[in-house]
Parts: structure tokens; sequence; C-alpha cells
């Protein structure tokens, strides 16, 4: 099984240490493990760290993978493309990338399902500069699902995507993750897909983790409080699932 653990990260903009001291439990396949915080507090840069982009203190400790440099994939917050390819051109290239060249019948059959599954068979002869930022998203979710990696990391994947998309990515992105032991990390703003979808959260606020835990665990009114400065609660619905009803911001 593919294990992934945070030992007191940090990175680096230059020689300013932007994060630091992120530390996790261990990680294990199957997981999905959201993102959380405020805007500017340290996610994307985190992210960056993890897929190698920045340099920094500490050790990102992944075990149980036999595929090299293709064991972690990086899915970034701007999904602009300027290449001039079909979306099905580039999300084959996406999996041939590093790899040899001869495409084979199971790369066909990956990627249909892959395009299936986030319903984006339609735009498969269609520009990726012609797409609209929605579709855009999903095509880079595709891309990046498609290198079929050990560790995935996503960066606000659902941003742009309409309710129904929204929870289509999620649930798709959970069944892959338990059904091929694959760990998923996501940036989200949206709190109660957190609590929905991911089995842990991680709290980051001001470039320092605030908590990292089981989600129904860490989100809760005092830190929505604290980290967030609203004045939120935590309650069930009828269908049992945790959600955040948020008041409104506290007084400054
Ligand atoms: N290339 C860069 N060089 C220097 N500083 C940067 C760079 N990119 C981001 N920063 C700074 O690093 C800090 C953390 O930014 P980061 O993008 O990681 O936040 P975030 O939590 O992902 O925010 P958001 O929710 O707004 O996307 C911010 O203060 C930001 O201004």
């Amino acid at each position: 099984m593919v294990t992934l653990q945070l030992d007191q990260v940090g990175a680096y903009y230059g020689k300013t240490l932007t994060v630091s001291e992120i530390s996790t439990p261990v990680l294990k396949g199957g997981e999905i493990v959201a993102v959380i915080g405020p805007n500017a507090a340290g996610k994307s840069t985190l992210f960056k760290r993890v897929a190698g982009l920045l340099k920094g203190p500490g050790h990102i400790r992944l075990e149980g993978s036999a595929k090299g440099k293709r064991a972690i994939s990086y899915m970034p917050q701007d999904s602009s493309a300027n290449a001039v390819l079909t979306v099905y051109e580039s999300i084959l290239l996406a999996r041939k990338q590093g790899q040899s060249w001869s495409v084979r019948d199971d790369d066909l059959r990956l990627i249909d399902h892959i395009m299936e599954a986030l319903d984006i068979r339609d735009l498969s002869f269609r520009d990726l500069g012609a797409l609209s930022g929605g579709q855009r998203q999903l095509v880079s979710i595709a891309q990046t699902l498609a290198r079929e990696p050990d560790v995935i990391i996503m960066d606000e994947p659902t941003s742009a995507l309409d309710l129904h998309r929204q929870m289509e990515v999620l649930a798709f992105m959970r069944k892959q993750a338990k059904q091929r032991g694959m760990i998923v990390m996501i940036a989200i703003h949206d709190l109660n897909q957190a609590l929905r979808f991911a089995d842990k959260t991680l709290i980051i606020a001001k470039g320092r983790m605030v908590a990292c835990g089981l989600s129904g665990d860490i989100i809760t009114a005092d830190m929505l409080r604290d980290v967030y400065r609203v004045e939120a609660r935590i309650e069930r619905c009828s269908r049992d699932l945790s959600h955040v009803i948020v008041d409104g911001n506290l007084a400054v």
C-alpha cells in the first residue's frame, strides 16, 4: 500500500519561507485529504512543494510506490492551456508523458472510462483553447487521472464547476482513490464538500498547520471562528451528514 507522510515540511519562494512546519499522520492509499484554509494561507505553496516544484525544509516520505517520477501527479489551480491540441489528444499526451509513445488498447480504454465518468466524451475533438472554464477544469482532471499516479494533488479542482459536476467529480475521485489505492489531496474552499468527501482534513492558516485529522473532528465552530473569523454551527442534516452553517462574520 502507498503511504505518504509530511514531516515538518516547509516551502521557500526565493529566500522567503512562506510555509513551514506542516506535518501529517501517515496518509494511506485510498484516502481523500482535504486541504483547507483562508486565501493566501499557503495551500498552493504546500502543493507545489509536495509536487517537487519548490524547495524547503522537512521530509516528504512516500513509500510503497513503484512509479518513480510518475508517482505524484499535480493539477495546478490555473488550468489554462495554449497548446493546439484536441481534448482527446491532450489526455492521451498526459497519459503517455514520460512513457513509451506506443499507444496500447488499455491506454485507450482507460481514457474512455475517465472521459465517460466525467461526462466529457462529447468534447473529444474540440480544441483545448475553445472550452469554457468548467470544461477546461474537467479536462485537467481527466489529464491528471490518466497518468494513474499513486498520489494526486489537486488545487481547487472544482472551483469552476456547477453543483452537479462538483458532486460528480468528487464522488468519482473518491471511488477512484478507493479502487486504485491512491492518496488524493484536494485544496478546497467548500467546507461542506470537505466534510462530505474527505476522510481527513489538513487546515493551514498563515503558512502554518492548524490541525490535521478526521474531517468531522477538526472542522468545528471554534476552528471556523479562529481560522475563518466567522460565526458558524456544524449541524447534522436529515441524511445524517454534517453541514457548516455560517451565521455571519465575526465583528472586527
Ligand atoms: N510565486 C510566488 N512568489 C512569492 N510569493 C508567492 C508566490 N506565489 C504565492 N505567493 C505568496 O505565498 C502566500 C501563500 O500563497 P498560496 O497561493 O500558497 O495561498 P493559497 O492558500 O493557495 O491561497 P488561495 O486560497 O487564495 O488560492 C501568499 O502570501 C502569496 O502572496
